[in-house]
């Protein structure tokens, strides 16, 4: 058993340039960064999106008009690219990692969910950081996520986190525009406030990631509600998660 066990989530404008391109150096920041805890016995559970970015790289525009087609279809080809560049850079640091695609049925009581829990507890009690992701290929309607966000809160309150960090492409939750200048960091939330008049209108193509800034809010208040303190926080900067866990007071905190 190690010391404390964390999830982190990492979007998928984290982890690309404006050209929509994977940004091989952000991930090795962040594996880096997972192999500095794991040294110091706090064990990551990795829920990744870019997998529908990294099937868009490989194939271009497709020719599928479906839209729910052609996000299987792109996530399809883009899920082991992203486990092929995790896997590398985990090896690199003398980490192992594993691949674990749930969709919403997983998390239902019952038989599923203790699958789900046997998985994620048997991998980490070997030591091996679980790599999770919607399972795009097969999850439609009524077994989809609301997105990554929903996937790791639910996920954290599964194995009892200690911690849920939610890394992003801005510094937190701001009380507008986040590009306006009377737009300031909200540094504390509780998981009872009503924040939705802070949230902006979603402007992101296919592909670059669903939710947005609400449902990140509204699924690290649910997460908090169990007694896991979450955080928003930008994963583009350098040494973000170790900041947190040494308890600087960045991003936006969603605590009881
Ligand atoms: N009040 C707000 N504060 C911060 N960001 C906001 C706010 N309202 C909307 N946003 C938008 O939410 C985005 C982050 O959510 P999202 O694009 O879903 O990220 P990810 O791909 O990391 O899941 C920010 O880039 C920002 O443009
Ligand atoms: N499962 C999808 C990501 C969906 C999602 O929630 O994206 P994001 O809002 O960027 O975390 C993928 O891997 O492309």
């Amino acid at each position: 058993m190690h010391k404390e066990r964390i999830v982190i989530k990492v979007g998928t404008n984290v982890m690309t340039n404006k050209d929509n391109r994977i940004v091989r150096p952000v991930l090795r920041r962040l594996v880096k960064q997972i192999a500095e805890l794991y040294d110091r016995d706090i064990i990551t559970l990795l829920v990744s999106s870019g997998s529908a970015i990294a099937g868009k790289e490989v194939l271009g525009k497709s020719k599928i008009k479906d839209k729910t087609q052609r996000r299987q279809v792109y996530s399809s080809i883009g899920q082991p690219r992203m486990m092929r560049l995790y896997y590398d850079i985990f090896h690199d640091y003398g980490m192992k990692c594993a691949q674990v695609l749930p969709t919403k049925r997983d998390f239902s009581p019952g038989i599923h969910r203790q699958n789900m829990i046997n998985c994620c507890e048997g991998l980490l009690s070997e030591g091996v950081i679980p790599i999770a992701n919607e399972d795009d290929a097969v999850s439609v309607t009524m077994s989809m996520f609301s997105d990554n966000d929903e996937l790791a809160s639910l996920i954290a309150q599964l194995i009892n986190a200690d911690k849920l960090i939610i890394l992003t492409d801005i510094d937190g939750l701001y009380t507008g525009n986040p590009n306006a200048e009377s737009s300031n960091l909200v540094k504390n939330v509780n998981p009872e406030e009503d924040l939705n008049k802070y949230i902006q209108d979603n402007t992101k193509a296919e592909g670059e990631g669903r939710g947005g800034m609400g449902s990140k809010l509204d699924y690290a208040q649910q997460a908090a509600a169990q007694n896991i303190p979450t955080f928003i926080a930008n994963g583009k900067k350098d040494n973000t998660i170790i900041d947190i866990i040494n308890g600087k007071s960045i991003g936006t905190k969603i605590s009881l």
